[in-house]
């Protein structure tokens, strides 16, 4: 009886401790073609520093779930907390704000901005707010290029960056604003098989400097493996008339 009280407490506790915590989580879209319903009653939770990765087959609602965890669109229904905010809640400047602050993103396809020096991507989120800063932008983003080992390329422009190279920037840009949550989706995904583990070496790093908590999409079954926790969507999507 003792036993089972402590592992309520327990789980409990761990509950408390999720930095992440979204309870029947659903989203459906809406098509010329009907209605498909992409995620049904998903629960998922991270603690402060841990690495979930996001698996399931093509279509499964991977994207969707972490587009809704960032506040880039909100679920039909259920409820998404993280760092203590409602992020189901939010729309519009609400959902800008909370993206600037509390996430990061990173992407399959870098987007870089082309016309821009590896050091200036890195600046771009936060350069509107340069002025109303307590740190220092430029020494900030040039500390970072430098932590994802690119210390000697911050006047790069992306063209002149392999693909690895332009993912570090994306990594380094996405941390500009120290956000508790980093989410990645497919991070690796257009990387050959060396550069993608030198990725996420990087981001398993960043991770443990920042105490981070790295939420990741990834159809690479050796990555999920190395996660803490793996949430597994299933082929739930159906379509509907
Ligand atoms: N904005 C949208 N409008 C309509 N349908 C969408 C939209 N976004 C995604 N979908 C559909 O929702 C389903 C889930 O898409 P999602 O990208 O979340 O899946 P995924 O598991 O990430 O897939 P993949 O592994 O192929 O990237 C797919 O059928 C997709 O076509």
């Amino acid at each position: 009886m003792e036993e089972i009280r402590q592992q309520s407490a327990n789980s409990q506790e761990r509950e408390e401790q999720s930095v992440v915590r979204a309870r029947g989580v659903s989203k459906a879209y809406k098509t010329p073609q009907g209605r498909i319903d992409v995620l049904r009653r998903v629960d998922l939770s991270a603690r402060l520093g841990e690495f979930v990765a996001i698996t399931g087959p093509s279509g499964s609602g991977k994207t969707t779930l972490l587009t809704l965890l960032g506040a880039l669109d909100a679920p039909d229904s259920g409820e998404i907390w993280l760092d203590e905010v409602a992020v189901h809640q939010l729309r519009g400047v609400a959902a800008a704000d909370f993206r600037r602050t509390k996430v990061g993103f990173v992407f399959q396809l870098f987007y870089l901005l082309p016309g821009m020096s590896a050091l200036e991507n890195v600046m771009a989120p936060l350069l509107p707010y340069r002025k109303k800063l307590d740190f220092d932008l430029k020494q900030r983003a040039r500390d970072l290029l430098e932590q994802v080992g690119l210390g000697e390329r911050t006047g790069h422009v992306p063209a002149r960056m392999s693909g690895g190279e332009q993912q570090r920037v994306a990594i380094a840009r996405a941390l500009i604003n120290r956000p508790p949550v980093l989410l990645a989706d497919e991070p690796t995904g257009n990387l050959d098989p060396a550069t993608g583990n030198e990725i996420l070496q990087v981001l398993q790093d960043l991770r443990e400097r920042y105490n981070q908590t790295l939420i990741m999409v990834t159809h690479d079954q050796d990555i999920a493996t190395r996660a803490d926790r793996r949430i597994e969507l299933g082929q739930t999507t159906s379509h509907a008339r």
